[in-house]
């Protein structure tokens, strides 16, 4: 079957008779390669013969030759601004400009133009440059004479090209044969169908490709956990990522001279904090100097890290004196130095909560730690006894994975008095910090920690969207 533009090449063919080349991709605007291409497939098909090939010196048009058939000769535009009247040199220079002196050359040379004292008068009334005609001439490709080809390439609006040429003649109709796509029983019944073509298909092509909007899948792992802890009874709470190290760690009765405190575990922030409750800052002061023995500096306690973790919230809002019964949670990114890794970044996501009310205790809190759990989608976990220096008891909890085992999830433990009390808080509370880039890798099935982070549509766009974990 012929294609569209085959067709309509081949209806001029017809329509002419014998035609060559040139004239084809002059009238319907094709160029000169896909003139070749489509003749010599019509030729092989056996529609059109090739009478002949030969090679021709064929004028075509300079670039200035095209620009000065659309936008006019400079004699023209010079015999225009003429027309309205006698103008003088200088105006006349003014208005064309560069090309002032190639339009008085030639309005002379033809005697177009009288100049008297300055002044430009036109001799005639209206004027069209001849080149005007010679140029769509040899645009179209007919032949002109020895003077009229040496008069424009002496305006240098054409240049002699070699140019192949064919001379072809129409030899037969095309079949009007249509594709067929659908079969229908008249067709058969009627034997028709022998008159079509039957449009192909291919079976194995994919439909097309729509993808739809959805959030990136670890921000979709977070919700759910916030989700979990919302069904669970506690409130969201939030604080910034730029925090004291008063919150961050002596308020958690981290002492300052503690290696956890030192710039290769958390990072620095330039300028110092300020805390406004006199009485926890002495409080705090006398706790740290009682039980850990130096002496505490409020200078060093104010200046700003990039919080290490998220207990640092649960400072922030045990500084507040929470009433009991509190249950609050926080998620958010916490920042520690590290090389980084398939397993370790510089930033990642802690989920922490705390729990104050008054007959808490620890049996209590690994029975809420095992529905986190369970609302995580992790049903089997285990506590081992750890320290940590705000909590005692203190537990490390691990979860069971199959095909991995236990793995190390999270810390927990019952606040110590020094940490609750200068606080103002003289109930039991519980606490605890889970790592959720850990968990979410194992649920989502990511092998590198930085593709939680990914920001690859590609890859973003392939993960599929969990409908439960
Ligand atoms: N903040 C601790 C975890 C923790 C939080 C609260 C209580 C006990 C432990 C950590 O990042 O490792």
């Amino acid at each position: 079957m012929l294609s569209e533009l085959e067709l309509r090449v081949l209806s001029f063919i017809k329509d002419k008779g014998v035609t060559s080349s040139t004239e084809i991709s002059a009238s319907l605007g094709l160029p000169k390669s896909s003139v070749f291409s489509v003749v010599y497939h019509l030729a092989s098909e056996g529609y059109v013969r090739i009478v002949s090939t030969k090679k021709e010196r064929k004028l075509v048009l300079t670039e200035e030759g095209e620009t000065r058939l659309k936008a006019g000769f400079p004699e023209e535009k010079l015999l225009k601004i003429l027309s309205r009247g006698p103008v003088k040199v200088q105006e006349a220079k003014d208005v064309l400009g560069k090309d002032f002196e190639i339009a008085m050359s030639w309005a002379k040379k033809r005697g177009l133009i009288n100049i008297q004292r300055g002044e430009i008068t036109s001799l005639v009334q209206t004027y069209k440059a001849p080149e005007r005609e010679l140029l769509e001439k040899a645009k179209r490709g007919e032949r002109l004479g020895v003077d009229e080809v040496s008069l424009l390439k002496g305006r240098n609006l054409v240049e002699e090209k070699e140019e192949t040429e064919i001379e072809v003649e129409f030899l037969r109709e095309p079949e009007l044969r249509s594709a067929l796509l659908f079969l229908t029983p008249e067709l058969i019944r009627s034997g028709e169908w022998r008159k079509y073509e039957f449009k192909k298909f291919n079976v194995r092509a994919l439909p097309p490709y729509v993808p739809i909007g959805k959030k990136h899948y670890f921000r979709e792992f977070i919700e759910r956990a916030k989700e979990v802890m919302i069904s669970l009874g506690f409130s969201e709470v939030k604080s910034d990522y730029v925090e004291m190290e008063f919150y961050n760690f002596d308020m958690l009765f981290q002492p300052q001279d503690h290696p956890a405190r030192e710039i290769h575990d958390s990072f620095r922030v330039e300028g110092k904090g300020e805390i406004k409750d006199e009485e926890l800052l002495k409080k705090v002061k006398e706790v740290h100097e009682k039980w850990w023995n130096y002496k505490w500096d409020q200078e060093v306690a104010l200046r700003l890290v990039m919080r290490s973790q998220t207990t640092a919230t649960t400072a922030r809002v045990l500084s507040t004196s929470p009433k009991p019964p509190a249950r609050v949670f926080t998620i958010g990114k916490v920042f520690r130095p590290d090389a980084i890794d398939a397993t370790h970044l510089i930033e990642f996501h802690q989920l922490d909560g705390l729990i104050v009310e008054e007959d808490f205790n620890l049996r209590k809190l690994l029975g809420v730690l095992k529905e986190i759990f369970a609302g995580l989608g992790i049903k089997e976990i285990k506590f081992k006894p750890a320290y940590f220096p705000f909590t005692e008891p203190s537990v490390e909890v691990y979860g069971w994975i199959d095909r991995l085992g236990w793995v190390e999830m999270a810390g927990a433990g019952l606040l110590r008095p020094e940490v609750t009390e200068p606080a103002g808080v003289y109930s039991p509370a519980g606490a605890w910090g889970l790592g959720l880039d850990r968990l979410a890798m194992l649920f989502l099935g990511v092998k590198d920690i930085r593709d939680l982070y990914s920001d690859d549509i590609e890859f973003l766009r392939s993960r599929k969207v969990e409908a439960q974990w």
